[in-house]
């Protein structure tokens, strides 16, 4: 038989770990965005439910979700003094609990400058895009193809998805109104005899984000073709470009059960699944784009690939 293991419980806390979520704040047309990720971490009188399974002061995380989302519906402030109300609530409302710790995160987002248009709702996040080549000589010919990836953009108005075939699987609400955000993985190929790379990248960069800013989406499908085709249309140098957008899924958070407005401002941000929409476009007359396999950008960093 084993020996008798005398234990004791030590130190010990637990908590909701990245609540992810965005909340929209909306002055008329021009809209703000503040994307935060939330930790909770609560400690106190919690032995009972480690040593006993004794649950009864034991607020669950996922309340602690909740709250963080219930309290998101109110002006959020500061980081710190949207850390700091979490933290005195939990510490206050319960009274198992000794110290309640909240870390708050944001991820900043900037309104897309957007000539013409006030773009007041499409933003782009301040994180860094990441600059891709691929050069191959093959047969003394050098060829260079070019992309980016990382570029994350959302808009908070002029997206829609409705009217799409359904079967016994589907609950997907049709919607006229929602948030559409992705993060954008491009690679182009120019005409031969191109070499002002860098100043293609800038251009193309630019045309990618004033489409996706300018365009009333059905889909993220017609997304990604109204970008490539703008690229086409403003940067004669570009061939063809093969676009990835996944579709990084934005939910209204139901916040009816905690007594408030169902309101259509707190989201929460899906990580995964996200949806993966990915195409070619290429110069040419309709019909004449056949539809084939492609390398997207999403194999962009295989050290295989290296010709389209
Ligand atoms: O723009 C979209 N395209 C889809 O194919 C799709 N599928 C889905 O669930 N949501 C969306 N959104």
């Amino acid at each position: 038989m084993a020996e008798p293991v005398i234990a004791v419980l030590a130190a010990n806390s637990y908590g909701k770990a990245d609540v992810h979520l965005l909340k929209v704040e909306r002055e008329g047309d021009r809209h703000r965005v503040r994307d935060l990720t939330v930790t909770t971490v609560l400690s106190g009188d919690f032995e009972a439910s480690y040593l006993d399974g004794d649950n009864s002061a034991v607020l669950p995380t996922d309340s602690q979700k909740n709250t963080v989302h219930a309290f998101a519906a109110d002006p959020i402030g500061s980081v710190e003094e949207f850390g700091a109300r979490l933290a005195r609530h939990f510490a206050a409302a319960h009274p198992a609990v000794r110290s309640a710790r909240v870390r708050v995160e944001e991820r900043s987002w900037q309104r897309l400058p957007v000539e013409g248009l006030p773009a007041a709702t499409a933003f782009a996040d301040g994180g860094e895009a990441v600059q891709l080549a691929w050069a191959t000589v093959a047969d003394g010919r050098l060829t260079v193809a070019c992309g980016l990836r990382g570029i994350k953009v959302l808009k908070t108005s002029g997206s829609e998805f409705h009217s799409f075939l359904t079967d016994r699987y589907t609950t997907l609400a049709p919607t006229r109104d929602r948030l559409l955000a992705t993060e954008v993985g491009a690679r182009w190929h120019c005409a031969d005899g191109t070499s002002a790379w860098s100043k293609v990248r800038d251009a193309v960069l630019a045309h990618l984000l004033e489409a996706f800013a300018q365009t009333h989406s059905l889909a993220v499908q017609q997304t990604l073709f109204a970008m490539g085709r703008r690229v086409l249309a403003g940067v004669p140098e570009v061939e063809s470009i093969d676009l990835r957008l996944p579709n990084i899924h934005h939910v209204p958070v139901d916040l009816t059960p905690f007594g408030l407005e169902p309101g259509n401002e707190v989201f929460t941000v899906f990580d995964r699944p996200y949806g993966v929409i990915e195409g070619s476009v290429r110069r040419g007359a309709p019909g004449a784009g056949a539809a084939g396999d492609a390398d997207f950008p999403s194999d962009a960093d295989s050290p295989n690939e290296e010709s389209r």
